[in-house]
């Protein structure tokens, strides 16, 4: 597979695809054979006017602007929503002379940025997709704490906003494949920490970076996902219609996924709580869109 990194600061984009190149010798136990060298593909990098060499097969939108130095409460991402929406405007023409092809939006706040996206780009819902699996690592992790059981074998789906409204489904909680119930106390500190952690770690980290070891191991657990037709479903952010009584809106929901984009979405059975909280996250979104006219 070979990677384009494509910024309108191309020394930044030539200094992060170098430095993915080295890392790529890591990969596999390198030093291979040349057969397995060849299969893993060129890195480069692009200024601002590069689409229109490339013919990408998946698009992972990171483009953003500078994290406001106060970035640093559970509001930050609706903090981006002006400046980014105008970054979608200016290259979304540039992407519409593209075919067709799955968006991997990461740019903030995802939920509203990947509509907008979408409503600018103008191609089928199917290849808009909301990255926001980094909380469902989280919510992993703060359960597995709980329960004192490695976070690799807890299995809980987060759908809703990513962000306050974000909506784990503790009714499909398994722990090494066995249904396991916390108690209601112990599900409001499960929403709480993901809401929390990622700004507790920019206040230590600082906020001109951004949580990228969690969102890099996620990415690039999305695109392997894509490649392999795995029919088990991931949730991500995605325009409905009809789905979950929904007829508009972004919002993270289980989403079947190949190259080319989704291939279906699963209406799960959820608790009387987790289709209250989704209704509220959606009316959240739906309220956003409607008053930012997205
Ligand atoms: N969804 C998630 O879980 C998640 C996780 C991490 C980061 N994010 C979000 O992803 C975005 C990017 O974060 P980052 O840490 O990579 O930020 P960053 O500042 O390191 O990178 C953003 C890049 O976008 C480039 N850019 C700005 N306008 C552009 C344009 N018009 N065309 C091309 N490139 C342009 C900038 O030059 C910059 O290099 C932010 O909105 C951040 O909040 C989301
Ligand atoms: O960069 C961050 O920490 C915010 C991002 O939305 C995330 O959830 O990781």
């Amino acid at each position: 597979m070979d990677l384009t990194l494509l910024d309108k600061d191309r020394k930044s984009a030539w200094a992060h695809g170098l430095d993915i190149a080295h890392s790529t010798f890591h990969s596999t136990q390198s030093p291979v054979d040349q057969e397995t060298a060849d299969s893993f593909g060129a890195i480069q990098a692009v200024g601002s006017d590069g689409l229109d060499d490339l013919d990408p097969d998946l698009i992972v939108f990171t483009a953003a602007a500078p994290q406001p130095a106060d970035a640093t409460s559970a509001d930050a991402r609706d903090a981006e929503l002006e400046a980014n929406r105008s970054i979608v405007d200016s290259v979304a023409p540039a992407l519409r002379s593209n075919r067709p092809v799955p968006v991997l939006v990461l740019s903030n706040p995802i939920d509203r940025i990947t509509y907008r996206l979408w409503k600018q780009v103008g191609w089928s819902r199917k290849y808009f997709l909301g990255y926001s699996v980094s909380e469902t690592a989280r919510v992993a992790h703060r359960i597995s704490e709980i329960q004192d059981v490695h976070p690799g074998t807890v299995y809980c789906p987060v759908m809703g906003e990513h962000g306050s409204e974000i909506v784990p489904i503790f009714s499909r909680l398994r722990i090494d494949g066995v249904a396991t119930t916390l108690t209601d106390e112990q599900r409001s500190d499960v929403r709480r920490y993901a809401r929390e952690i990622p700004f507790e770690i920019a206040k230590e980290r600082g906020v001109s970076e951004t949580s990228r070891w969690v969102t890099s191991a996620g990415v690039v657990r999305i695109i392997r996902k894509m490649m392999a037709n795995d029919p088990s479903p991931t949730c991500l952010s995605t325009p409905l219609a009809g789905e979950y009584g929904f007829s508009d809106g972004c919002l993270s929901v289980p989403v079947v996924l190949t190259l080319d984009g989704v291939t279906d979405i699963i209406e799960w059975d959820l608790s009387a709580d987790e289709k209250q909280r989704l209704k509220s996250a959606h009316e959240t979104i739906c309220t956003d869109i409607e008053v930012q006219n997205l």
